[in-house]
């Protein structure tokens, strides 16, 4: 509903707007809603009620603080990311560049960099005078990782779902909660950045035991690291997270203790791995021998999944009473289809999987499994002649074993199985028998993964079914989002324009011209008070104007100054004008004094 228009409206000299007077003398609550009627959706006018906002005690203090900070003086952008001016990471895109054409990423400064991160200001500062055009740099600028104590983790119970009382409310009314996205894909999500930027401190006792930087990589954050032999390489292995420094993204290093490469050769196999790109897959990055732990080591890259874990530490590891008498059998199909289909894709590749083994199945996601470690064996044993076919052949075998275990809930089971047969066909549909029995035949010495695809293909329906609507979720999901990412940049443009100093100080700012408007309508959107005096902090007229303001609708509002001296009437379509005009002179300016 537009607001009303005031009857005795004039124009203010210099304004094409009208303006209504107001007595000087009159008291009260500035920018009170009642000059501008608004009526809050109660619900959210509910849910907006939970934002806290400073009194004014604290807002002095914060302010005092601030005064406190030493004075940022913006400078060129050579000279910001030049090593003397800041504490961060150094860009010498020249000094470095190698055959990917990115920039080089020093190791050192990107433990460094986190405090670019808490600069807060500053590093915006930064971040805002460099060219926005060129990507690896910017990439490798954001790319910061906390470290150690300093890590402040996220609030996330700050982000509590609605209580059932307020939950109920009517259909056209809707909760805050509704325009972003689910609360626990947004928890998902933000631990696995949390997870993504986790690294150590290089002054503490366990950082400073890692090299600086391995080949390319740097930032080394352990996932695992064991003094035993793996029981399937049979060297002691370590894995971790490390950052790469030609395109400033997340890898895994698996690192196989004291292996002497002696054939070069070895590396070619590497290659045909990385042609393997399948969603069943942990990919292959690379390869390389390094001496950088102080021993021959060689050095496999793979995709990183943060936060995953091994269906040996989720289904075998420990007693889990939900899990002890075998996997819900709707899970065991998606496991089943996800794991048949990579196999597929090996196997199409003329290699073998050879780690079809619990411990070599990543869980990366809510039922999202990965055949991990391909190619380690491939490496180890590439002097050894093999026969791709015999390994092919176990490849199923192993497959068979480990739909076993799952439906009997133990990797001991298997030395029973009759019983574990037995168990799985009085639990589970004749389909996972059937497959099992197929999969555990050695007498068959040409079973084929077409095969087996073809056993489970009503399976396969359902599980493509199942990822459909998954996806459909994602993207209702990621819409919400949308609509945020658009106010945003509204805000942001916002930002840029009001409180400048240089238009304080102008006094064809001060008081007219769109400047002015924009100013007023800031206060309109954020800092009205109700008759009492109180702040209103409702974010569902926040969203509402800016949502209007974004499209420009006709809609006018009123808006009033600080002193109620005067009104502004003034369309959203205006409003949308006065900060395109502004936001153009200000980039123009920018290009002029660039
Ligand atoms: N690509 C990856 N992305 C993310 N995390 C990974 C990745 N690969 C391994 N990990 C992590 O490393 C952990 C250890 O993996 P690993 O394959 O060494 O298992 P393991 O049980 O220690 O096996 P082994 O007995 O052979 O050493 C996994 O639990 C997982 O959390």
């Amino acid at each position: 509903m537009p607001a009303p228009l005031p009857r005795d409206l004039r124009t203010r000299p210099g304004s094409a707007l009208p303006i209504k007077p107001r007595p000087a003398s009159r008291s009260g609550p500035k920018l009170s809603v009642a000059s501008a009627p608004f009526t809050p959706l109660s619900a959210l006018a509910q849910a907006a009620a939970d934002l806290s906002s400073p009194t004014p005690s604290q807002a002095s203090a914060t302010l005092a603080r601030v005064a406190d900070v030493p004075e940022f003086v913006p400078s060129g952008a050579g000279a910001l990311f030049g090593p003397q001016q800041i504490d961060g990471p150094v860009y010498d895109q020249s000094a470095y560049s190698d055959d990917y054409g990115y920039a080089f990423y020093d190791p050192q400064p990107a433990y460094n960099g986190m405090h670019m991160v808490q600069g807060g200001i500053e590093s915006m500062a930064i971040a805002g005078s460099e060219q926005m055009s060129d990507k690896a740099q910017l990439d490798n600028f954001f790319m910061h990782h906390h470290v150690g104590s300093s890590f402040e983790p996220l609030q996330h119970h700050l982000y509590n779902s609605t209580l059932p009382h307020v939950a109920n409310i009517p259909p056209n009314q809707k909760q805050v909660h509704c325009l972003f996205i689910e609360d626990h894909l947004r928890v998902h999500l933000q631990s696995r950045n949390e997870a993504i930027q986790q690294a150590l401190d290089p002054t503490s006792a366990e950082g400073a035991r890692l090299p600086a930087r391995v080949d390319a990589y740097h930032t080394l954050f352990p996932l695992d690291e064991s003094r035993a032999p793996s029981k399937i390489f049979g060297y002691p292995t370590s894995v971790y997270k490390a950052v790469r420094s030609t395109d400033g993204r997340t890898y895994v290093l698996r690192r196989i203790e004291g292996f002497r490469l002696t054939n070069e050769a070895s590396m070619s196999c590497i290659e045909v791995w990385r042609r393997v790109r399948h969603a069943g897959c942990v990919s292959v990055v690379g390869a390389f021998t390094t001496k950088a732990f102080g021993d021959s080591s060689l050095v496999i890259v793979y995709d990183y999944h943060p936060l995953s874990t091994t269906l040996m530490a989720k289904y075998f590891a420990r007693a889990d009473p939900q899990t002890a008498n075998g996997i819900n059998e709707r899970v065991l199909w998606s496991f089943i289809c996800q794991i048949a289909s990579a196999i597929k894709m090996i196997h199409a590749h003329n290699l073998a999987v050879r780690v079809v083994e619990p411990s070599k199945i990543l869980i990366t996601g809510k039922n999202r499994f990965r055949i991990n470690c391909c190619s380690v064996l491939d490496m180890l044993t590439f002097d050894t002649p093999t026969n791709v076919q015999a390994m092919q052949q176990d490849d199923l075998f192993n497959f068979g074993k480990l739909i076993v275990a799952l439906t009997s809930g133990s990797l001991y089971a298997l030395h029973n199985m009759q019983k574990c047969m037995d168990h799985m066909g009085r639990s589970y549909s004749p389909d996972v028998r059937t497959l099992a029995v197929y999969l555990l035949n050695r007498t068959l010495t040409n079973r084929n993964i077409d095969d087996v695809i073809k056993l489970i293909a009503p399976r396969m329906l359902q599980e493509i079914n199942g990822a459909f609507q998954q996806n459909d979720f994602l993207e209702d999901q990621l819409s919400r989002e949308l609509e945020n990412s658009r106010l945003v940049r509204l805000l942001c443009k916002l930002g840029f324009i009001n409180e400048r100093p240089e238009y304080e100080l102008d006094p064809t700012c001060a008081e007219t011209g769109d400047i002015y408007l924009l100013k007023l309508f800031r206060d309109y959107v954020f800092h009205q008070v109700d008759e009492g005096g109180a702040p209103i902090l409702d974010l569902a007229h926040v969203l509402q104007s800016l949502n209007k303001l974004d499209v420009g609708v006709n809609e006018k509002i009123m808006l009033s100054s600080r002193d109620e001296q005067s009104c502004l009437i003034v369309s959203y379509r205006e409003l949308k004008q006065c900060i395109e005009t502004v936001f153009n002179d200000l980039m123009n300016r920018r290009g002029r004094i660039a």
